[in-house]
């Protein structure tokens, strides 16, 4: 198939576009696109970006030739968090990614591993839903409730344990988040990079860089002395630096790089995708009746909700695709605009700004990578390797809230 060359937007010296981020960069790219195409090459700085914002260019830069986009660009602050690109997100394209991420599979988030953490994910449901009940007052900070449920499921199955005391973890992947999105000029225009160190960002990046190294040292210093459950992910980590079994010598920074991976990949955008729904759903009173009475009529006159249960709640994973649909986590990723692609009339209809689960109700659209009109996992070769895991707490987290409270 014959791609046309994108179309860029008049450039300014020195910075390129970058004038034309603005505050909320998917928004003002959504923008741009409808006047340059779904295939745009913008200037930041001095580096060249394809901007992508329609399901039928993703396709092409997902699918027919992931290979060539199979690598993500690396920004200066990028890679002093993500340890110089040595955890599987932002590994190049080649055979430590491919390992890293199949020992991540293998051993945490494949369908089977998912299904072995079904108590974790009771309990720990359970504990949360008291906390909700005894609270007795009509206010409660659910946003604070879900962070640290999906923290606590996080840390117990990959970590053994919860690891609370003195570090506030929240406040933490805030901090480390936030740094991601930042904006570095001296990734763009090398000569302007003091301009970072003056503005503060270089002195930012670095303490939250030692603070969460000094965390996850304390976890892998907690497992070589023999804590943690013996068979969780980091003491697998462990085993497999011990024999060597993957074909190349791993150490320390790989550990932590890891799992510094899973605890904040993997908390942040779950828990996110709750909080949207929840939001949605309130603001949505109909909606909401709809899925408390699909959930209430499968789960009658039970107080709590099982995960086979809520194979049979359609309604649900409407409503989780449409929040996904509309608030993806990961709203850009330099290269592919997801919250455009959420919102393209030509898919979606006129009413595609509006939260309607009811759309997804008679169509066979997954997020799993096939149907590039919905890709908040991402797609191809980099697809996030969580979807499972993900999924099966969100709903359960959802159909438990809506079940229990109104
Ligand atoms: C609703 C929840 C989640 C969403 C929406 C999400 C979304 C994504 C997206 C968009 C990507 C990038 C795909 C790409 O670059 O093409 C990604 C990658 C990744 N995600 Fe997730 N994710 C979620 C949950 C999780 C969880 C729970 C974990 C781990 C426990 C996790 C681990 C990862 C890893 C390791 C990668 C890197 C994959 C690679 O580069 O090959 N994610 N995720």
């Amino acid at each position: 198939k014959k791609i046309s060359t994108p179309r860029s937007p008049p450039t300014f010296p020195v910075i390129g576009n970058l004038h034309q981020l603005g505050r909320y960069p998917h928004r003002s790219l959504c923008s741009l696109s409808y006047r340059y195409g779904p295939r745009m090459l913008l200037h930041f700085g001095r580096v060249p970006v394809l901007v992508v914002s329609s399901a039928d260019a993703a396709q092409d830069v997902l699918k027919t030739h992931d290979r060539v986009f199979a690598s993500r660009p690396r920004s200066k602050i990028f890679r002093k968090l993500h340890y110089d690109g040595r955890d599987v997100g932002l590994a190049p394209y080649g055979e430590y990614w491919r390992q890293m991420k199949s020992v991540c599979v293998l051993h945490l988030l494949s369908n089977k591993m998912v299904r072995s953490f079904r108590d974790v994910r009771k309990e720990e449901i359970r504990i949360v839903m008291e906390n909700i009940r005894k609270s007795n007052s009509s206010r409660i900070n659910l946003s604070k409730l879900l962070a640290s449920l999906t923290n606590d499921v996080i840390c117990r199955v990959a970590f053994g344990k919860k690891y609370g005391g003195d570090t506030d973890f929240m406040e933490l992947i805030e901090r480390f988040e936030k740094l991601l999105g930042s904006f570095s000029i001296g990734t763009y225009v090398p000569w302007l990079a003091w301009l970072d160190w003056i503005s503060g960002l270089d002195a930012e990046v670095e303490k939250t860089k030692n603070d969460f190294d000094e965390f996850l040292e304390r976890v892998v210093q907690d497992h070589v002395d023999g804590g943690g459950d013996k068979n969780d992910f980091v003491h697998v980590l462990l085993a497999i630096q011990r024999e060597k079994s993957i074909g190349f010598e791993i150490d320390r920074i790989s550990i932590k790089a890891i799992i510094m991976n899973i605890f904040v990949g993997g908390t942040d955008t779950s828990f996110t995708v709750m909080e949207w729904a929840m939001t949605e759903l309130l603001r949505h009173p109909k909606c909401l009746n709809i899925l408390q009475e699909e959930v209430r009529g499968i789960c009658k006159g039970k107080s709590n909700v099982s995960e086979e249960e809520i194979q049979d709640m359609k309604y649900l994973k409407a409503v989780i695709k449409e929040t996904m649909r509309l608030h993806p986590s990961l709203p850009l990723l330099v290269m592919i605009n997801v919250w455009a692609i959420g919102r393209e009339a030509a898919t979606w209809g006129p009413d595609a700004e509006l939260f309607r689960p009811e759309k997804h109700l008679d169509t066979s659209v997954d997020f799993r990578g096939q149907d590039f009109h919905l890709i908040p996992f991402g797609a191809g070769r980099r697809i996030c390797p969580a979807i499972s895991f993900a999924t099966v707490l969100i709903e359960l987290v959802l159909a438990n809230l809506v079940h229990q409270f109104d």
